[in-house]
């Protein structure tokens, strides 16, 4: 094909194919390195890794970006053209996923030998639209054009079995034994992706199975004419990687779901005893070899599937293989919601894996006996720490399993890890206190500043040259200029033609039109009642109300532009409520003359990493306004930070750091704290008498149940309005007025352009402790204990 007939994709493939065959070299390296030294390693599992585009950091990670512009230049090619055709993985659905895809940016930039394994899912996170202001969700088909940066490897295909039963058997030295009889498979074909380090030519991998049949295609059913009994096992078997599970807080406990968590971990430990270690590697070696880090209790069920890797095939004694297990697992928890945490039902398991159930009741029954002798007649403690909940039915508790069986449990940010030990697993903890730590998030550096930013970038590079992109503490250099006007003014500069930069890509993906005149007030995140997006729509019908209302003339509001993105899993009834009216209080306030485009309501459909990208660095105003003692810790608040917007928000997850690093006159704090949260909660919280005693919150609640931005129809909103004045779980109406006064607060601040850029300077330069690489560092520290090991290029 010559490149007059080639398409605008054709070229990116081309472009795509060039760079990942200038990494492949450096891939075969690492490989043989690794394979020859068989150092320590990191297995990070995970059932989301949202990878975002690969082209950019491709280029970024290997220096090629310039020459590939230059010689796109050459044949008349837009480099910036090639870029936006390529489709971004969703293969995930927001925190958990996207720290996932920064660890091993990190993992590799550190030199570190590490290996990530995940599901390939054929539809990823759903495509979001909107109708009538109303979330409909589309089927995400990015494979549709196939992916440049996938390599798969049939050869390699695992086995997983599924269902069936067990029966007891006598080995060859008479001991009673159980053995697994399955009742069906399936394959698992791993697809390797490219995980390049930042300019150090070590390139780790990512290792995603795909399910298809063991037997695709039955001959025999098909030439006696039943073509879809012919191929019902693949269509069965594809299944289990068919589609991600769009759930990012309530698990739906489907049958599926657990088929997909077993698939990709058994597939993943028979790949790394079978095909990474060397052969005859003797597996009582394996701490020394490898940590399996578990991403949130998805992975948990790799526990048991050790346990029977190494008892039922390798003919291991129990404690023998205990041993090891307890050594080679670690769990991080991402969530402080209850109703996150997975349990699944013994009946499912019983059906699904009954060779694992028999394995975890085994589990339990020692770790109990542990409990009993260390509290003595304690039952009580015995009933809640077991691993089995006996109502409402009979369930396995895989955060239990995990914390249980890890060699280290940690929490994602400081005060969430100290609400792991002093409330959420504070039996384990109080049994185990040296197993408990904490590894505050972070971000990569090299997508969300260096890639994102490259004005920002330009700019601090120029002061203090570019060790930053891999050496984040060295952004603390920019702190004397702050102080700097001149740096002051190109640092605005940078900021407005981001601003600029983000208008024109709302014109063109979504035909919204950005005044960037206004301050870029952004929260972006997923759609959740304890991320209090309520709490925001409240900031903006009261102002709203009050500019109706005659209490506040116009002049006196600040321009605006509030920017949402969100997506509500497509089971979650209330935060589609909220999703519409946000979009119906947009459309009034919009087109509301009265407001004479002070107060503008951006909601761009289907938010990604690729639209953060964007936004994050035109943002001013970084909304982290969760009710204290929910959000585990965040990122999006890290990465806002790091690209000049200031916070406003409450001292829950990583906020609590974030402030602590820029200083209280830098961060507009509001809300109660934990703490003071529980105390309302446990005193018996009656959201209605706020209502009652605080007229503008009054003022706004009312006018949404007036149907002013429902064309007059009452009942729209009802059950929002009703739902806060009834239960408000999460305090939105507790914290209105605090939030309330801080927004007057950035008013007053934001009015001072000097004053505020200064302080957008020194978050950027204190919060360099939220690079992912830090993260990494910590776990390598406190939980894995394994060396970098660097690939020499030149070779
Ligand atoms: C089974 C349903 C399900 C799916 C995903 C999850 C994730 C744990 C939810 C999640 O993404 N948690 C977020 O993880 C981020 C990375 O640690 C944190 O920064 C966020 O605070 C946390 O909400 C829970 C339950």
């Amino acid at each position: 094909m010559d490149l007059l007939q080639a398409s605008v994709n054709d070229k990116y493939l081309a472009l795509a194919r060039t760079v990942r065959h200038y990494l492949m070299t450096r891939w075969l390296e690492t490989e043989r390195r690794q394979t020859e030294l068989q150092s320590k390693a990191v297995a990070y599992l995970s059932a989301e890794f949202l990878l975002g585009r690969q082209l950019d950091n491709s280029l970024l990670a290997t220096d090629l970006e310039e020459i590939a512009a230059e010689s796109l230049q050459g044949l008349g090619i837009e480099l910036d053209e090639l870029r936006t055709v390529e489709v971004e993985p969703g293969l995930g659905n927001g925190g958990l996923g996207r720290l996932a895809a920064c660890f091993i940016d990190s993992l590799a930039t550190l030199d570190v030998p590490s290996i990530g394994y995940g599901i390939r899912y054929e539809y990823g996170i759903f495509k979001q639209t909107f109708v009538d202001g109303r979330q409909v969700e589309q089927p995400d088909n990015w494979l549709e054009l196939g992916s440049p940066w996938e390599f798969p490897h049939p050869e390699a295909a695992v086995t997983v079995n599924f269902g069936g039963h067990t029966e007891k058997t006598a080995d060859d030295d008479g001991r009673e034994v159980s053995r697994w009889v399955p009742g069906w498979s399936v394959e698992g074909v791993p697809y390797n992706y490219m995980v390049p380090g930042y300019q150090n030519g070590r390139v780790n991998t990512l290792r995603l199975w795909s399910a298809r049949a063991t037997k695709a295609f039955d001959l025999q059913i098909f030439n006696a004419g039943d073509y879809t009994e012919a191929v019902r096992a693949q269509t069965f078997a594809e299944n289990i990687s068919k589609v991600l599970y769009p759930e990012d807080s309530t698990p739906q406990g489907k049958e599926l779901r657990l088929q997909q968590q077993y698939f990709f971990v058994a597939c993943s430990l028979r790949n790394f005893i079978e095909d990474v270690l060397p052969a005859g590697y003797d597996l009582h070696k394996l701490p020394e070899r490898i940590t399996f880090q578990l991403n949130d209790t998805h992975p948990v069920i790799a526990i048991p599937e050790l346990m029977r890797i190494l008892i039922d095939e390798r003919g291991w004694n129990w404690d023998e293989a205990w041993d090891v297990t307890n050594q080679v697992f670690a769990y991080t928890c991402h969530t402080l919601l209850p109703e996150a945490l997975e349990v699944w039902p013994t009946s499912l398991l019983e059906k699904l894996l009954p060779r694992h159930l028999e394995i975890i009741y085994r589990i339990n029954k020692d770790f109990l006996a542990r409990v009993r002798e260390t509290y003595p007649g304690d039952e009580m403690r015995a009933r809640h720490m077991s691993i089995i909940a006996e109502s409402p039915e009979r369930a396995v508790r895989m955060a239990y399993l995990a914390t249980v069986t890890g060699s280290k449990v940690n929490g994602v940010a400081a005060l969430h890890s100290q609400l792991l030990r002093d409330k959420v697993l504070k039996d384990f903890s109080d049994m185990e206190p040296e197993k408990f730590t904490n590894v505050t998030n972070g971000v990569t550096p090299r997508r969300f500043v260096r890639l994102a930013n490259p004005g920002l970038s330009g700019l601090i590079t120029e002061a203090i040259g570019d060790g930053w992109v891999t050496d984040l503490d060295r952004l603390s250099e920019l702190e004397p200029l702050a102080d700097d006007s001149g740096f002051l003014s190109r640092f605005r500069e940078v900021k407005a033609a981001n601003k600029a930069r983000f208008a024109d890509v709302m014109e063109a993906r979504d035909g919204i039109r950005v005044d960037t005149g206004t301050m870029v007030d952004a929260m972006v995140k997923r759609l959740h009642e304890y991320k209090r997006q309520m709490l925001k729509v409240l900031h903006i019908v009261s102002l709203y109300e009050q500019v109706k209302s005659g209490a506040l003339p116009i002049e006196k509001v600040t321009p605006r532009t509030f920017v949402f993105g969100a997506k509500a899993a497509p089971g979650y009834r209330m935060a589609k409520e909220i999703i519409a009216l946000i979009n119906a209080v947009g459309r009034t306030v919009n087109d509301d003359p009265a407001m004479q485009g002070r107060l503008t309501i951006v909601f761009p459909p289907n938010y990604n990493v690729t639209l953060a990208e964007k936004l994050i660095p035109a943002a001013d105003l970084s909304e982290q306004i969760s009710v204290a003692g929910k959000e585990a810790s965040g990122t999006g608040n890290m990465k806002f930070a790091l690209n000049g917007a200031l916070t406003i928000g409450t001292d829950d997850g990583a906020n609590v750091e974030i402030r602590e690093l820029v200083g209280d006159e830098n961060f507009f704090l509001f809300g109660m704290s934990e703490p003071e949260v529980e105390r309302v909660v446990s005193a018996g919280y009656e959201p209605a008498s706020f209502y009652d005693k605080n007229a503008a919150l009054r003022r706004a609640l009312d006018l949404i149940a007036s149907g002013a931005f429902s064309d007059g129809r009452r009942g729209e909103f009802e059950p929002i309005v009703a739902n806060l004045l009834e239960q408000d779980r999460f305090l939105v109406l507790a914290d209105f007025q605090s939030y309330m006064d801080a927004q007057a607060r950035v008013d007053t601040a934001y009015a001072d352009q000097d004053a505020w850029t200064r302080s957008a300077v020194l978050n950027v330069a204190r919060t360099g402790f939220f690079s992912s690489d830090r993260s990494m560092r910590d776990y390598l520290d406190r939980i894995w204990h394994a060396e970098p090991v660097s690939i020499d290029v030149s070779s």
